[in-house]
């Protein structure tokens, strides 16, 4: 059994990422961690606090000498963002007086840092949370429904890359597919992982030059109007054996557990499995992935419309999902709002955000579908390390009947 949890503010000292049930012998290092953080910073359209924060990175537990140990891995991310916040995050009382004090700190477009904050923001959690959890300032709310949160879910998923690589020789890649109404043409091929490097060099992550250029502009002219945007990002795996999930219990469908984890990343508001929405315009005739036996004898699927999952369960082909992420909420131009205390007509903070969160939602959509696949892997084959679940999905495989093989 895989589990685990991220904690932490957005301002606060640190996030905090633990994951328990990973076998030991999975390779990772900090350096390696500190990279995979690194790719989420990436790409046109983001703010200024990815210019001046760093993810300070260090493993806490669970790894020695550059190997898991089978024990709970414990990750702890810290914000460089934190001295400035120190006071008006302080974990501990603090003084009227010193309270006061921390608005003085920093930037001048950060100046009421220690004010609160009652104009809540359309499109955030503000509101809500305050209702919900008896607040008369967004501060509490928001500093945890900020997708900094993000950062603690990639270390996660990169220990889970890890594991599927060394163990079951599965690799990911994501890809922007659209950042507004720019995006690839429908006939681009599919990213594989050896174009990770080449992705991730792109501005915008994607491998079609010409939706490159197209994405850039749009999210540039977004910024000039002092507007945001939302898109869509695509993950494919590789190397998935058959018979990942279940048909037989709706929780157990390895489909439905991707789309829950795609959108439980902050701004997503919409998974596809395959070609999803797009399927249900189609025909049967054109719609589901014919079968043939190849020379080799193995079972081909003509087509990969399914995104490689039927009935809930990894065909063995590659896995693709999509997750739309909606216009980054905190629009520099202002959007109306209510101020609470004053229950006058307002407009909504805005002090500084992305204009466009999309190619970084990829990286983070790669680390969700990570730890789903990991998770399913384990459930799978089990084993206490490397070696173990490796040799238990070797055996899986050989004893499907060779007539039965899609490989
Ligand atoms: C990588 C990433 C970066 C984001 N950056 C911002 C940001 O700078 N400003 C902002 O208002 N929202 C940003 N968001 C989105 C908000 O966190 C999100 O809109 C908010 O949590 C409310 O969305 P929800 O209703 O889906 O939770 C970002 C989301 C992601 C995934
Ligand atoms: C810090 C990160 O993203 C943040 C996510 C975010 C939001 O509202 O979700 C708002 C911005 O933070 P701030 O309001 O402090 O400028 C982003 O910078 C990060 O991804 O590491």
């Amino acid at each position: 059994m895989l589990r685990w949890l991220t904690a932490g503010e957005s301002h606060g000292p640190a996030l905090l990422a633990t994951i328990e049930g990973v076998p030991a012998g999975v390779e990772v290092t900090t350096s390696e961690l500190a990279a995979a953080l690194a790719r989420r910073r990436l790409g046109f359209g983001r703010g200024a606090r990815m210019k001046f924060e760093q993810d300070e990175v260090e493993l806490l537990g669970g790894v020695r000498h550059g190997a898991t140990m089978g024990s709970p891995i414990a990750i702890r991310i810290g914000n460089s963002e934190w001295p400035k916040w120190r006071t008006v995050m302080a974990a501990d009382p603090v003084t009227e007086e010193a309270y006061a004090a921390a608005n003085d700190v920093g930037a001048p477009q950060e100046v009421g840092r220690n004010r609160p904050l009652t104009r809540p923001r359309p499109g955030h959690a503000d509101l809500v949370g305050m209702q919900k959890y008896g607040f008369d300032d967004a501060r509490p709310v928001l500093e945890r429904a900020s997708a900094r949160e993000t950062a603690a879910r990639v270390a996660l998923g990169e220990v889970a890359a890890r594991l599927l690589r060394q163990a079951y020789g599965i690799r990911l890649v994501s890809h922007t597919v659209a950042i507004g109404t720019a995006g690839v043409s429908d006939d681009a091929p599919l990213p594989t992982p050896d174009d990770v490097e080449r992705l991730d060099a792109d501005p915008v992550r994607t491998l079609d030059a010409q939706g490159s250029a197209a994405m850039v502009a749009e999210v540039e002219a977004a910024r000039k109007d002092g507007d945001t945007l939302g898109g869509v990002v695509e993950v494919c795996a590789y190397g998935l054996p058959p018979g990942l999930g279940s048909h037989v219990h709706w929780d157990r469908r390895l489909d439905a557990r991707l789309a829950g984890a795609l959108m439980g990343i902050q701004a997503i508001k919409g998974v596809e499995v395959g070609d999803g929405f797009r399927t249900a315009a189609r025909r049967g005739s054109a719609a589901h992935d014919e079968m043939e036996r190849d020379a080799t004898g193995a079972i081909q699927r003509r087509t990969g419309r399914s995104g490689g999952t039927e009935g809930g369960m990894s065909t063995g082909g590659v896995l693709r999902v999509r997750a739309a992420m909606k216009p980054i909420s905190t629009v520099p131009r202002s959007l109306d709002t209510v101020d609470v205390a004053s229950a006058e007509p307002a407009k909504a903070i805005h002090q500084r955000s992305d204009v466009c969160a999309v190619p970084a939602a990829g990286v983070v959509a790669e680390a969700m579908v990570a730890l789903v696949l990991a998770e399913a892997c384990l459930e799978k084959f089990g084993g206490d390390s490397v070696a173990e679940t490796a040799r238990n999905h070797a055996a899986y495989l050989a004893a499907i009947p060779e007539g039965m093989r899609t490989w």
